[in-house]
């Protein structure tokens, strides 16, 4: 399994499609799948059940899976240590995107219940996850200023 990290707006979902194309597997969205299984949105399931009841879904989802897949996880999927135990039996890519670049791609974004509040909220949950990112991951990708392709590329000769 092939498990892409990174915090929102990194470019997860964007890239794991890609991947799995050039990697010839299939490709799971976990926040999409998520939402299907409960029958609510993030936003919706935050409002109704809170952050919790999200993490629990995450590990009870990132627990059930089995065979190859490119797995685009969520942002908050390294908070627990058990997640990252779980991720590491496969390999862990991180997409690292810098600060101006999430601030900018996440500019007009309503559909992430984390990404709110005020900028200095919004950058000190940036910079506490930065370390666990690191730490979860078996390789770490720079992804400012490249396109999707270009970044789904260099992950596919990383992993040859
Ligand atoms: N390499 C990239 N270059 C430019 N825009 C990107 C790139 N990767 C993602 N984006 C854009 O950034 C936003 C967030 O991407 P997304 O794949 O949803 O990130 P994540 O799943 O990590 O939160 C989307 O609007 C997407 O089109
Ligand atoms: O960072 C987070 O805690 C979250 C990131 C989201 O996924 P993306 O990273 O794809 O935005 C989604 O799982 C949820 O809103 C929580
Ligand atoms: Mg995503």
């Amino acid at each position: 399994m092939i498990y892409l990290i990174g915090f929102m707006g990194s470019g997860k979902s964007t890239i794991a499609s890609r991947l799995a194309e050039k990697l010839q597997c299939s490709c799971i969205e976990m926040d999409e799948s998520i939402e299907k299984q409960e029958g609510l949105t993030i936003p919706e399931m935050f409002a109704q059940h809170g952050e919790s009841y999200f993490r629990e879904k995450e590990r009870d989802f990132l627990r059930s899976l089995e065979g190859e897949a490119v797995v685009s996880t969520g942002g908050g999927v390294i908070l627990s240590k058990e997640n990252c135990e779980m991720m590491r039996e496969g390999t862990v890519i991180y997409l690292h995107a810098g600060w101006e670049t999430i601030v900018h791609r996440l500019k007009n974004d309503t559909s992430r219940p984390l990404w709110s509040g005020d900028e200095s909220e919004k950058k000190q949950r940036f910079e506490d996850r930065l370390r666990l990112y690191k730490e979860a991951a078996h390789h770490v990708v720079v992804v400012d200023d490249k396109a999707p392709e270009v970044i789904a590329e260099e992950i596919a000769a990383r992993l040859k």
